[in-house]
């Protein structure tokens, strides 16, 4: 089953990523056609970053989503959502079967081994993944033992912190080359976040995202951004598209919330920004 992308993805001649397009779905599309995602919680009393991220991968067009994790955290999750659906981990990751399109963890996760073990097996599934927050940090110790598991279809969003921990080795007084450099070295799609994002494929291309506002800096902008780009993936895009899509609508959120922004209302104001981007009916 294929998913039909769900926007055009714009970088002009200088690199710089532009307003999507957003494709209405085709009228016979179905909410696994529109493509299935599935975002790791972390424990109770640590949940409401994933929330965030599975929130935003839903509003942003994934047909559904899961949050995974223990028991007493879904008990939590199902005091604040109802749309998302709560499944509980298994020791394998037998919940992740063929229909999940993407999925991503670390928001809240937590630095620990058992952060690191599920990491492992998700890249094992083969499913496009993305790794942001506690799973970066988790890895600070062994980075060539994740490095050797990533491909091009995995997303990387580190800001500057978690970026140092991951490659100690690479200077970020020039964020560009940073970026490609960590791309390069990790084999992954890599989303540095801040006041001008970058994104970076392991085969070179790069894009930058200038579209933003300094009221993104609030608590939790990070986990919307991460649920951006999940459900963007799930939606069939590739890795390095979805990353540069999701950057510029988290950007417009940016623009568009102003002063007062918190993650929470940032969710809200998702609808907003994909009307802007909507072609017109042109499916
Ligand atoms: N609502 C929630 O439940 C929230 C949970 N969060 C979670 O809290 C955990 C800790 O996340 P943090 O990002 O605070 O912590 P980190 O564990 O990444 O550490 C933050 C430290 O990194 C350094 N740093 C360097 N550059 C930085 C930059 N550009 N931005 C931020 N820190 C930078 C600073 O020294 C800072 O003390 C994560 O699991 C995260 O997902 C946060 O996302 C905030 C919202
Ligand atoms: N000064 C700024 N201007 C524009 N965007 C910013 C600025 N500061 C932070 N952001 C954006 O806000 C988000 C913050 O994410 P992150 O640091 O992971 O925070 P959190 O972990 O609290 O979610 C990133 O997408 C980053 O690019």
């Amino acid at each position: 089953m294929l998913c039909s992308m769900s926007f055009l993805c714009t970088i002009s001649d200088e690199r710089v990523i532009e307003r999507p397009v957003l494709l209405v779905p085709p009228a016979d599309t179905h909410k696994y056609a529109r493509g299935s995602a599935m975002v790791f919680s972390g424990p109770a009393l640590h949940t409401g970053a994933s929330r965030l991220t599975a929130q935003a991968a839903l509003a942003v067009g994934a047909g559904l989503v899961t949050l995974v994790g223990e028991r007493d955290a879904l008990h939590e999750h199902a005091a604040h959502v109802t749309a998302i659906m709560l499944r509980e981990e298994d020791a394998h990751l037998a919940i992740v079967d063929e229909r999940v399109r993407a999925a991503a963890i670390g928001p809240g996760a937590g630095v620990s081994s058992h952060t690191r073990d599920t990491v492992m097996h998700l890249l094992k599934k083969g499913v496009p993944l993305l790794l942001d927050a506690d799973a970066l940090t988790s890895f600070e110790n062994c980075p060539a033992k994740l490095f050797e598991h990533l491909h091009d279809q995995i997303v990387l969003t580190p800001h500057e912190g978690e970026f140092a921990r991951l490659f100690p080795a690479i200077d970020l007084a020039d964020r560009r080359t940073a970026a490609r450099l960590a791309a390069e070295v990790s084999g992954a799609v890599v989303l540095l976040k801040g006041p001008e994002t970058v994104v970076a494929a392991p085969d070179g291309r790069l894009a930058v995202n200038r579209h933003a506002s300094p009221w993104l800096a609030t608590a939790g902008s990070g986990d919307v951004l991460t649920g951006l780009v999940c459900g963007t993936l799930a939606q069939g895009h590739t890795a390095f598209e979805a990353a540069c899509i999701a950057c510029w609508l988290h950007g417009d959120i940016g623009v568009q919330g102003g002063p007062g922004l918190t993650a929470d209302h940032m969710v809200g104001l998702i609808p907003l920004v994909l009307a802007e981007c909507l072609s017109e009916g042109k499916g």
